[in-house]
């Protein structure tokens, strides 16, 4: 489907829904061969619709087979590139590369010091960091000396936000060696406290889980696990400075780290695929802008025990199934709601009662399951599902927080049908490896029904998700009304969940007609259509 937010089925990078704002400073080296280096960057940001500005610190010499030359270039030159792009270009975000000298690295902290300083006192948007420590070439040849190295953990990490080593490089950088098979949280803690905000340790050298290149995030506080297949490829010129690149250009446009590592790590595996022989040595990474293949990206998991149980989960018996379109889903808090609805001809919708002690809590989920029962409707129960298994509801809504607590496999021996909210593409893909019944995705737009964490995803993150799970039930929530409900529906998602369109409705019956119409369901497009002849 061409949609106003893709282009001749190709996600449209940018976002679709307002100009490129996002811009990303690479500081960098120059690659002649333009595989790696700023030349790469520059292709991965430009082409996931940031816009890249450059700061060159050293010309190299190199093609696919070797490193010949690293020509440092003057911290005047250095310098001047940073003050002329400030003045007029800030950054949302600056990824760092090569920084080929002890002065370079030294006159770069503090001059990201003093940017972050006067950004905080300014009020202004502080911008993020993201560093990749190129210190070895895919070519094996060493770019920087072992004294910039201890100027960088010295000086540079205390501004870096997100660290992008491979195994070698945060050896080097922490001081200690990474084991094959075993965890890196040593390492880690270590270069947590030399300063950084938090490290993602690239698999591709460093074997966790068998045939896996297993990438591993954490901050201190959380984890995350990315895992891919490996690729047996030798064409991987412009890994490292590729990947970080795009985090950057991903995270710069609002998506929460999380989303940016598993979109990034997508950009790679498809760029890795795709990679051909040019030159004698490692032919370049690819750069073919966002994944719009699910294969391309990787399984999830926030343990290396829930990543590994997800082995056997690759395919785990799905939870019952539900139509791909549910047609308008209203979310209501009573059963008077319910029966309201039920009557207007609504076939999908939910009880959210949030008071859990509301002392006819039972009561009312037994009554709400009867009205499903008598008008044959899809009812789900949100939050309570021991009453909604006990009382034999169509299914259950939960959200991320209660999938740390919620028994899924009563749920599903039960028969009940599960839906799920994720708020982004990696609970979207955590979510997904459970195989529920439905996903939904929120918020879409700003709602004053809830109180949300994360910022609202907007319709080209609804978008480009659809495009990746084409096949699993897709539910849009968050400030969705008539006037928008549309443009909600062309991104391809199955069907939507309202709440105060309908609550806050002058005329609810009218509204829900309305709403059932746009959402395709079938009783209302039949009313419609027999109407329309009526007047003909
Ligand atoms: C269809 C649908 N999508 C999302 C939600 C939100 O559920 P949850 O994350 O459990 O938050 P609360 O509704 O419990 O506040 C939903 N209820 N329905
Ligand atoms: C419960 C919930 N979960 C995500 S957004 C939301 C509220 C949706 O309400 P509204 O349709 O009024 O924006
Ligand atoms: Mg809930």
């Amino acid at each position: 489907m061409i949609t106003p937010y893709t282009c001749g089925g190709e996600l449209v990078a940018g976002g679709g829904e307002g100009q490129v704002s996002a811009i990303v400073w690479a500081i960098g080296g120059s690659d002649c061969s333009a595989g790696a280096g700023i030349q790469a960057d520059l292709q991965a940001i430009n082409g996931l619709g940031a816009h890249g500005c450059t700061v060159i610190t050293a010309v190299t010499a190199q093609n696919s087979v070797a490193v010949s030359q690293v020509n440092p270039v003057s911290d005047l030159v250095l310098q001047s590139q940073l003050d002329v792009l400030l003045a007029d270009l800030p950054p949302r975000i600056i990824k760092i590369g090569l920084l080929a000298t002890v002065s370079q690295v030294v006159m770069v902290s503090q001059w990201l010091q003093q940017l972050k300083q006067t950004s905080e006192q300014t009020g202004h948007r502080v911008p993020l960091v993201v560093y990749d420590p190129v210190a070895v070439a895919s070519s094996g040849d060493n770019l920087v000396a072992e004294s910039t190295l201890t100027a960088v953990t010295k000086h540079l990490l205390p501004w870096i936000d997100l660290l992008t080593p491979n195994a070698m490089e945060a050896a080097l950088l922490a001081g200690m060696a990474l084991q094959d098979g075993v965890l890196p949280e040593p390492v880690i803690k270590q270069l947590l406290a030399l300063g950084v905000g938090s490290v993602l340790i690239k698999g591709g050298h460093y074997q966790l889980l068998a045939d896996h290149c297993l990438d591993y995030w954490s901050n201190g506080d959380s984890q995350r696990y990315l895992s891919a297949p490996r690729l047996d490829t030798a064409h991987g010129h412009g890994t490292g400075c590729s990947l970080a690149s795009a985090i950057a250009a991903i995270w710069a446009q609002g998506y929460a780290l999380e989303d940016a590592l598993v979109f990034a790590r997508g950009y790679l595996q498809q760029g890795l695929a795709a990679a051909v022989s040019l030159g004698a040595g490692a032919g370049p990474v690819k750069h073919l802008g966002w994944p719009t293949d699910s294969v391309m990206l990787p399984r999830v998991g926030a343990s290396l025990a829930e990543l590994t149980a997800s082995d056997e989960l690759v395919s785990p018996v799905p939870f019952a199934p539900c139509p791909q379109r549910l047609g308008l889903y209203p979310v209501v808090d009573s059963v008077a709601w319910l029966a309201r609805l039920l009557a207007a001809g609504v076939k999908t919708l939910q009880l959210r009662i949030k008071d859990p002690q509301s002392p006819d809590l039972r009561q009312q989920i037994a009554a709400a399951v009867a009205l499903g029962h008598q008008y044959q409707a899809r009812l789900f129960i949100n939050d309570h599902w021991q009453l909604a298994i006990e009382l034999g509801a169509y299914g259950v809504h939960l959200g991320q927080e209660d999938l740390q607590t919620a028994d899924l496999a009563a749920i599903k021996r039960a028969g009940l049908r599960l839906g799920i909210s994720t708020h982004g593409i990696y609970e979207l893909l955590r979510a997904a490896q459970l195989r529920p019944s439905y996903l939904a995705l929120g918020h879409i737009f700003a709602t004053q029904t809830k109180q949300m964490p994360s910022q609202p995803q907007g319709l080209f993150r609804l978008a480009q998700q659809v495009q990746l799970l084409p096949n699993t039930p897709l539910v849009a929530i968050g400030g969705i009304d008539a006037e928008r409900a549309s443009a909600v529906m062309n991104t391809g998602v199955g069907s939507f969940a309202v709440v105060s369109a309908i609550t806050k409705a002058t005329v609810a019956e009218s509204m829900i007609a309305k709403l059932q119409h746009i959402a395709g369901d079938p009783v209302a497009v039949a009313e419609t259509n027999r109407v329309a002849g009526a007047c003909l």
